[in-house]
């Protein structure tokens, strides 16, 4: 395979479909969908459209059905599993809407376990560079040996931006993290979200029904444009969208 130059869509959908049931409930079938490296990209549709099941896809929970779907030029649906862990653990990182910190772990263990994830093995310098994005949020140092269950919820969202950023990723996931906040600690987040995705060149994918914050980001796509299987769920519910 020819090496991927700057200008190369980071990612690139090919006639993927993607269903529940065993083949029973089609939820994605996307027939082209490009983002390009560094691009922020909102992603809005309705409850139920597939958002969440296309962040599975793109951070390796689920595979496609058929079709191909290319990260940073490379098929993933050629790779063993095994390979396929590992390029997403050190390509991408993901922010859920749970958030997923380990209550019992302390701070810097939950993001200690993302880097074993990416390396097996221990990182030079991984205390500084975990200190430095820890002082970049705006978090005191003194947080690292907490419990994740101490934090409060601002707190666990800005350790979760940490968390998926340690691998220094080149695709940024975040499915709805801004829900449980209020709008101010929501510009607050995303203030700093935006400030490390620009400092790393990292490309965004943001999912939210919450389209008022769609002036942060560069481009919007809406899951009835991406997605023919949510267009036929809409005519199917008709009057309720
Ligand atoms: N694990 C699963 N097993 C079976 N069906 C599922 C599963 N997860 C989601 N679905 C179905 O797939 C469809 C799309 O769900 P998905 O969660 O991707 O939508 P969404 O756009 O993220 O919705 P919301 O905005 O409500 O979170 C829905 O009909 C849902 O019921």
């Amino acid at each position: 395979m020819s090496e991927q130059t700057l200008s190369d869509p980071i990612i690139q959908f090919s006639n993927i479909k993607f269903s529940y049931d065993n083949g029973k409930n089609l939820v994605l079938d996307i027939p082209q969908w490009q983002v390009s490296r560094r691009q922020h990209m909102f992603i809005s549709g309705a409850s139920g459209s597939g958002k969440s099941t296309l962040l599975n896809l793109l951070s390796g929970i689920n595979s496609p059905d058929s079709g191909e779907l290319l990260m940073l030029g490379q098929s993933l649906t050629n790779m063993s599993g095994r390979e396929l862990d590992k390029f997403r653990a050190q390509k991408v990182g993901v922010i859920f809407q749970q958030l997923n910190l380990i209550p019992y772990l302390t701070v810097k263990d939950n993001i200690l376990l993302a880097v074993y994830f990416a390396t097996k093995k221990e990182q030079l310098n991984i205390q500084n560079k975990i200190e430095s994005l820890t002082e970049q949020l705006n978090l005191p140092l003194s947080i690292l040996s907490k419990q994740a269950s101490e934090l409060s919820v601002g707190q666990q969202q800005r350790v979760a931006i940490i968390r998926a950023m340690i691998n220094e990723p080149e695709i940024l996931i975040a499915d709805e993290p801004t829900s449980a906040l209020d709008a101010q600690s929501k510009s607050a987040f995303l203030q700093l979200l935006f400030e490390l995705v620009n400092n790393t060149n990292c490309t965004l994918l943001f999912v939210s029904h919450d389209t008022s914050l769609v002036s942060y980001f560069d481009s919007e796509v809406t899951m009835s444009e991406l997605n023919q299987a949510a267009v036929q769920v809409q005519k199917e519910l008709g009057d309720v969208y």
